[in-house]
């Protein structure tokens, strides 16, 4: 069997895709809910799902030669051949006529990565991650029920395995150029539903706020997940309705959408984001002098967020042993040089972990206290605050 590479290089056409496709790849531990939320992606913004589990499974049942191959290496959960693999996508991706294709699964490793990318040309818009608890991936596979032979304790465990040291590697890949998305729901989790509601048409302020709030929540029920999917896929031309030319934040060129906002807690131009942006909604001449219900209501969103993220900094920089010159209970026109400075001290004491750092950091905490860490009640801060 020639490789992918070979057939590249000998300019074989079956493997050429030869139409302009928009590929996402959604990345994560086996059961992180990927194939969860693809579907929801799919219905709500017209992607194609391709899960290259799923054409490998499909590639067995059809009795191919490479059946048997394929099955023993799922089995034990080891990554089948680049050129398996890369060949079904291709064909999927060619014989379908969407131009939108979400990548559940892949690539795996970087065999994977470089040989997809040497052959198709393709490189992916970004790559949306779910970053979950081993001991919840673990759980939910065992409840899966899909008849999967893989489904099992022992290929589980081998399966994470497979996931730290091949997987992880390409997510650290594409996040040091700026391209993962993590997936993110802290305000959805902390908000009352109404509030929601309302703030779904303000989706780039919750980009803002979320795109510095270091959290993970692939953990959370797939609703919650899913409203944090939904900002990152959020089209960059969707415009909330509000007072003045429409745009919160006074006609800011800060583009909504998160398919332009990096949302990667370890990267160091994380940090450099224009967060700032986001307070002049607040301090916004204009728009305090509009008293409608609607410039209100996002308003108190954006304070309420405001003093639950002055109560996250205050927690990450006391866990460091920062403590912030200024007193952390801020007046408005203080607020964002506080919040900036605390910031750029969290920066220079994270931004130097690498990824799998913080993964096998994860692993290695308990449940408890990761929430003890990354959850703040918005409610309760802003009773703190009172
Ligand atoms: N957020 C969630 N909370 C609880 N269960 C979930 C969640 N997301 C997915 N599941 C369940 O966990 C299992 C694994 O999800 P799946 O989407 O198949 O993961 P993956 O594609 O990453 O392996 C499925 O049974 C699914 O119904
Ligand atoms: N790019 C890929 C994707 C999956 N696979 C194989 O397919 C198995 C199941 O992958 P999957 O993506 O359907 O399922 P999860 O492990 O994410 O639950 C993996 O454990 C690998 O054995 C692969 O070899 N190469």
């Amino acid at each position: 069997m020639g490789t992918v590479v070979d057939s590249a290089n000998q300019g074989a056409g079956s493997l050429t895709i030869n139409k302009k496709v928009t590929v996402v790849f959604v990345l994560g531990g086996p059961g992180s809910g990927k194939g969860t939320q693809c579907a929801n992606i799919v219905e709500n913004f017209g992607y194609t799902h391709l899960s290259a589990g799923d054409l490998l499974r499909a590639e067995i049942k059809s009795g191919s030669e490479n059946g048997t191959m394929i099955s023993n290496m799922i089995k034990e959960g080891k990554i089948v051949p680049s050129e398996v693999t890369i060949k079904l996508l291709q064909r999927a991706i060619q014989e379908n006529g969407n131009d939108k294709f979400l990548i559940d699964g892949f690539p795996r490793n970087e065999e994977n990565r470089a040989a997809f990318e040497l052959v198709t040309g393709i490189e992916p818009e970004f790559v949306l991650f779910f970053d979950c608890p081993e001991e919840e991936m673990e759980k939910r596979l065992l409840s899966r029920n899909q008849g999967r032979e893989d489904d099992n304790i022992e290929t589980i465990r081998k399966r994470f395995k497979v996931y730290m040291e091949s997987s992880l590697p390409v997510i650290e890949y594409y996040n040091s150029k700026g391209k993962v998305r993590k997936v993110l729901s802290y305000l959805s989790a902390s908000l009352p539903s109404s509030v929601l509601e309302r703030e779904r048409e303000s989706l780039h302020i919750k980009q803002k706020l979320t795109s510095f709030l270091p959290q993970i929540d692939a953990a959370k029920p797939v609703g919650e997940v899913f409203e944090a999917v939904k900002a990152v896929f959020a089209p960059a031309d969707e415009k909330p309705t509000s007072c003045g030319d429409g745009a919160v934040g006074g006609g800011s060129d800060v583009a909504v959408g998160a398919n332009n906002v990096p949302l990667t807690e370890f990267e160091a131009n994380h940090y450099e984001y224009d967060y700032t942006g986001y307070t002049d909604f607040v301090f916004s001449s204009e728009c305090s002098a509009c008293k409608c219900q609607d410039c209100r209501a996002k308003h108190d969103v954006v304070i309420n967020a405001i003093k639950a993220l002055t109560v996250s900094v205050k927690e990450l920089t006391s866990k460091r042993g920062f403590i912030p010159s200024a007193p952390l209970e801020i007046k408005a026109k203080r607020r964002r040089r506080v919040i900036s400075r605390a910031l750029s001290s969290i920066q220079k004491s994270k931004i130097a972990t690498p990824l799998s750092m913080c993964c096998t950091e994860q692993r290695t905490m308990s449940k408890g206290k990761q929430h003890e860490l990354k959850k703040v009640n918005v409610e309760e801060a802003t009773a703190e605050q009172h």
